[in-house]
């Protein structure tokens, strides 16, 4: 058994854009699960959602951040998302060396998992609930690439927000969150980097507008985690070299969200 939490990684869709960025990344995940570390990687492909509903004729609407996802347009953001986005993702980690296991959060009843808001369609709410699936792969040191499509106790298939569905998969493994995105982390009105955010901090950004849409989600999402584990999560960019190299060792990396 390892001894240090399991790493949560979470990355966004415009990873899956970036050749480089992916190589980099399943190279960092491949040093650190050679070092003995678990990892395990939550993924998203809202682009990729939007690219494939495009070519389908269909009309893209979100509230605060979430996508508005209809019936009709839920086979198209499963094999978006649970489909090309998680094999996307298993190719670049099967050429870094990486045994992985693709996955969603409707499988080995991880997660429970209810509509959030009806105004939303079928757009998913995801609590923690059996990590005996995971574990299993996580001792056999094989990285699960875990999709955030999810299925309720009813048979509806849910869209669940990335960073939701890893905030969910971070506590169901007590491990340690990070959540990679396309930019170097929560940045203030001048569009510089902000180190360290606490919760009315972040209240007062929202209310200014300066953190909003996918931010608000993530951010909100990583102060959650952070207080239901009492430590701090950051949220970084994938883009940089150099941060995941710093995150291989252990030290922070973009904005800590204070518990
Ligand atoms: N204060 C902020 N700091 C950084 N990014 C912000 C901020 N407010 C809004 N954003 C937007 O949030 C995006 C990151 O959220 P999102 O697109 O959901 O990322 P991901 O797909 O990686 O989860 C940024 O690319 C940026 O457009
Ligand atoms: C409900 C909801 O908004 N689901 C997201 C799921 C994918 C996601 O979160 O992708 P990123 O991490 O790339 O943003 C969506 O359909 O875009």
């Amino acid at each position: 058994m390892a001894t240090k939490p399991v790493l949560v990684l979470k990355v966004g869709g415009a990873l899956l854009q970036c050749e480089m960025g992916m190589a980099r990344l399943m190279t960092a995940a491949a040093e650190m699960i050679a070092a003995g570390q678990q990892v395990l990687l939550v993924h998203g492909g809202g682009c990729l959602v939007d690219e494939q509903l495009t070519a389908n004729g269909k009309e893209t609407i979100k509230l605060d951040g979430l996508r508005v996802t209809p019936e009709d347009q839920i086979p198209i953001v499963v094999g978006a998302l649970a489909g090309t986005s998680n094999k996307i993702l298993q190719a670049a980690a099967a050429k870094a060396g990486i045994v992985s296991v693709g996955m969603s959060l409707g499988d080995g009843n991880m997660v429970t998992a209810k509509i959030k808001d009806e105004r939303l369609g079928l757009v998913g709410e995801v609590e923690p609930n059996d990590a005996t699936y995971l574990n299993f792969i996580l001792n056999q040191g094989w990285m699960p690439i875990c999709s955030s499509i999810a299925i309720s106790s009813q048979g509806d298939m849910l869209n669940v927000n990335a960073d939701q569905a890893a905030t969910a998969l971070a506590k169901l493994v007590n491990g340690t969150l990070v959540l990679l995105s396309d930019v170097s982390g929560v940045l203030d009105g001048k569009g510089q980097l902000i180190s360290s955010l606490n919760k009315s901090e972040i209240e007062y950004l929202v209310a200014q507008g300066v953190i909003e849409k996918g931010m608000k989600v993530k951010v909100e999402a990583a102060l959650e985690v952070a207080q239901w584990m009492g430590k701090p999560v950051q949220v970084a960019s994938w883009r940089d070299a150099e941060q995941l190299k710093t995150l291989v060792k252990g030290g922070s990396v973009g904005t800590q969200i204070q518990p």
